[in-house]
């Protein structure tokens, strides 16, 4: 692989320890590593991209989607509703996938985020129906070329237990683990530079057993693969969680195994103090995901009063039909924006903000090799053109990558190698998969 030298950028933005923003600085990638940041880097055979008017930043880190719900956006049905009602609305829709419709959806997602400076993804999959498996979201991450986090999830109680979900889409509890162990054995690389990491990911308190958590737990500590499910969502979950085990999400969490720095949860708006205190002794993760929040009416997560209290934190776009859009720099300004609603003008800077979407994505999915450009860690590369419209007149280019724009990236390199290139994704052909996909949809819209 040809060395890359990314040149006279305006600002390198390096979240490196020290958090050093570099002027007029260089970035070197060999081998798939940042190899020296700093001003005139010279190395004769690199490719030079020359980055004058630009902001580099690490790729932005996305900790919780749905891939699959990009084919249900904007669904008419599911606009307007709290999150039971919505989820019953599109269950009846997603009943009705397929490997096609995982494959197609995850290469849209993907190629949305891609666009808007994501380089690491996870992506929640919690039905299989019509013979679809994790392997086609993974065999689609491949192909874009974002390094990858697919976590196997399930749901088990449907409706005639109590559950949520209908009973169509509700797999048995010893197939799932099965299943689980599958794809862990055939697709996990826990090796640092990995582009494939599976997690274990049972759906939600109200979709599966305290068995089936149990278990995945187990079985995650077993294999030393990462665990996620979506926790305390809204007033609803709370009230299930009251209502169904007799306790609070954080302590059904903390009984079956769902604490610790190999944990990550979904949401996590309706945290109580008590919550938050055991979420940072145990260092368990929370994936932010404040457009979701908006769009289903669910509340304000307490972000602020978790980071002052040391729980690791990042952001995810959640599934397209819940956010409708799946872009990360809109879910920093979002997640400025909310925090301010609740606590004040000083309660997230931009700075903040873009860290949490970096770095403290990194940290919650367990990747100490990502989400900074420092010398030995991934060469994965955002690079903003902050010349154009969007951020015209701008006096801080770096909080106006918050502020203001561009949403969209000039170039992107996932370990190196191109993934954008001149606003464009050059790994798959985009219009062709755009045209799939709206077919799909009609066929679903029957
Ligand atoms: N935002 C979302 N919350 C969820 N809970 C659950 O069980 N499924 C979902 C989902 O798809 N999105």
């Amino acid at each position: 692989m040809r060395d890359i030298l990314i040149k006279q950028a305006d600002v390198v933005v390096t979240m490196d320890a020290g958090r050093r923003e570099l002027a007029g600085a260089d970035v070197l990638l060999r081998g798939g590593v940042v190899a020296a940041v700093g001003a005139g880097l010279e190395t004769p055979e690199a490719e030079v991209v020359l980055a004058r008017g630009c902001v580099v930043t690490p790729g932005l880190v996305n900790t919780h989607h749905h891939l699959y719900q990009t084919l249900t956006r904007a669904v008419p049905g599911g606009q307007d509703a709290l999150l039971f009602g919505w989820l019953k609305t599109l269950y009846p829709i997603w009943a009705r996938f397929g490997p096609e419709e995982m494959f197609i959806s995850a290469q849209v997602g993907l190629a949305e985020l891609a666009l808007t400076g994501c380089s690491l993804s996870s992506d929640h999959l919690y039905l299989y129906p019509g013979g679809a498996r994790l392997e086609d979201t993974i065999a689609a991450a491949a192909e874009v070329g974002l390094r990858f986090h697919p976590t196997r999830g399930a749901m088990s109680i449907g409706e005639s237990e109590g559950g949520l979900p209908p009973d169509a889409l509700v797999e048995r509890e010893a197939a799932i683990l099965e299943d689980m162990i599958r794809v862990v054995d055939a697709f996990h690389d826990p090796r640092e530079g990995s582009m494939c990491r599976v997690g274990l990911a049972p759906c939600s308190p109200f979709s599966v057993s305290r068995d089936l958590m149990r278990e995945a737990a187990l079985l995650a500590r077993d294999k030393g693969v990462m665990l996620h499910t979506h926790l305390a969502e809204n007033a609803e979950d709370i009230a299930y969680s009251l209502a169904k085990f007799g306790v609070r999400p954080g302590q059904y969490a903390e009984d079956l195994g769902w604490t610790g720095p190999d944990v990550w949860h979904a949401h996590c708006v309706k945290l109580d103090a008590g919550e938050i205190d055991l979420f940072a002794r145990t260092r368990t993760g929370v994936a932010h995901c404040p457009c979701s929040n908006c769009r289903l009416g669910s509340g304000i997560a307490p972000v602020r009063a978790m980071r002052d209290a040391g729980v690791p934190v990042g952001l995810g776009v959640d599934g397209s039909a819940s956010n409708d859009a799946g872009n990360l720099v809109g879910e920093a300004r979002q997640a400025l924006l909310l925090q301010r609603v609740a606590r004040g003008a000083d309660a997230m800077s931009a700075r903040e903000a873009l860290e949490i979407a970096t770095l403290g994505g990194a940290e919650v999915l367990g990747r100490g090799d990502c989400g900074q450009l420092a010398p030995g860690k991934r060469a994965d590369v955002a690079i903003w053109d902050v010349s154009g419209v969007a951020a015209a007149g701008a006096w801080d280019p770096v909080a106006a990558l918050v502020l203001c724009g561009p949403g969209r990236v000039r170039d992107l390199f996932v370990e190196g190698r191109r993934v954008v290139a001149a606003g464009e994704v050059v790994t798959i052909d985009v219009g062709r998969v755009v045209e799939r996909q709206n077919a799909l949809a009609r066929k679903l819209r029957g």
